[in-house]
């Protein structure tokens, strides 16, 4: 597992006031906590690698192909959000089938693949619910369904607890290191919880003011003391 599943060299992005600098390499088959402050840039790289943002500097590559003006839909990654990951007014089994066919072309087969899906995550039979008539775990976990059955090598996660109580997030937490596991993808997750980090991540991204300030294995990243942002994450008062 040396290969990089996400390489990315000197890309820049600039908006009006900011520009975001990213230079790394992600291990294939590693799960990434993508941290920082608030506006540190985390959903910015997240794009970045999913193509919703196009740099206007540098090189994106993903398991060794470079992304220039390759679309998201094109690019080896499957996206869950924080939240508006489905269309309201589709039935579960429906918005799990476009991870199959954008155009819900689907066989027999496929439909079975959906329900096994539905299965892996805890929401068999809710196949023809309405994502509205759902509680918020409920309707992540339809959103993993629909990653699930598209197999994509990299599973972009940005925030995709924030809205779960305690319980619910350790129980997400479980569920996508038990696919994880079983799936050998690449996961990189934007969180603001240490917990997440600390509990989840084999490394650890962490963004401050629009640059990647540390890029650790998870150990040495929690023996950090001498970056004044990571003390903070981490509760660490005011030593720096
Ligand atoms: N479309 C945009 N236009 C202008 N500025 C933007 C745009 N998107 C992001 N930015 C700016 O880039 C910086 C990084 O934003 P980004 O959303 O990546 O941060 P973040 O770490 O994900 O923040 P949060 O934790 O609050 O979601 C911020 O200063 C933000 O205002």
């Amino acid at each position: 597992m040396n290969a990089a599943a996400v390489i990315l060299k000197d890309v820049k992005v600039r908006f009006e006031t900011t520009v975001l600098t990213f230079s790394c390499t992600v291990p294939a088959g590693e799960i990434v906590a993508v941290a920082g402050a608030s506006g540190s840039g985390k959903s910015t790289l997240l794009n970045v690698v999913a193509g919703f943002e196009e740099p206007d500097e540098g090189e994106v590559r993903i398991f060794g192909d470079d992304m220039a003006g390759h679309l998201p839909a094109a690019r080896p990654v499957s996206v869950i959000f924080q939240e508006n990951n489905l269309f309201a007014h589709l039935d579960v089994a429906t918005n799990v089938g476009f991870g199959i066919s954008p155009s819900l072309r689907l066989r027999a087969a496929d439909r079975k693949r959906i329900e096994e899906a539905l299965a892996r995550v805890g929401l068999a039979g809710f196949g023809k619910r309405l994502p509205p008539t759902l509680s918020g775990g409920e309707r992540q976990r339809v959103a993993l369904a629909r990653a699930l059955v598209r197999h994509r090598p990299l599973l972009l996660l940005d925030e995709p607890f924030a809205a779960l109580d305690p319980g619910m997030r350790a129980e997400m937490r479980d569920l996508l290191a038990d696919l994880h596991r079983e799936e050998s993808n690449t996961i990189l997750m934007v969180t603001h919880h240490p917990d997440d980090v600390r509990l989840f991540s084999d490394s650890v991204l962490f963004l401050d003011k629009g640059r990647i300030a540390a890029h650790d294995p998870i150990d040495r990243f929690l023996e950090r003391r001498d970056i004044t942002a990571i003390n903070r994450f981490l509760g660490h008062g005011t030593e720096r």
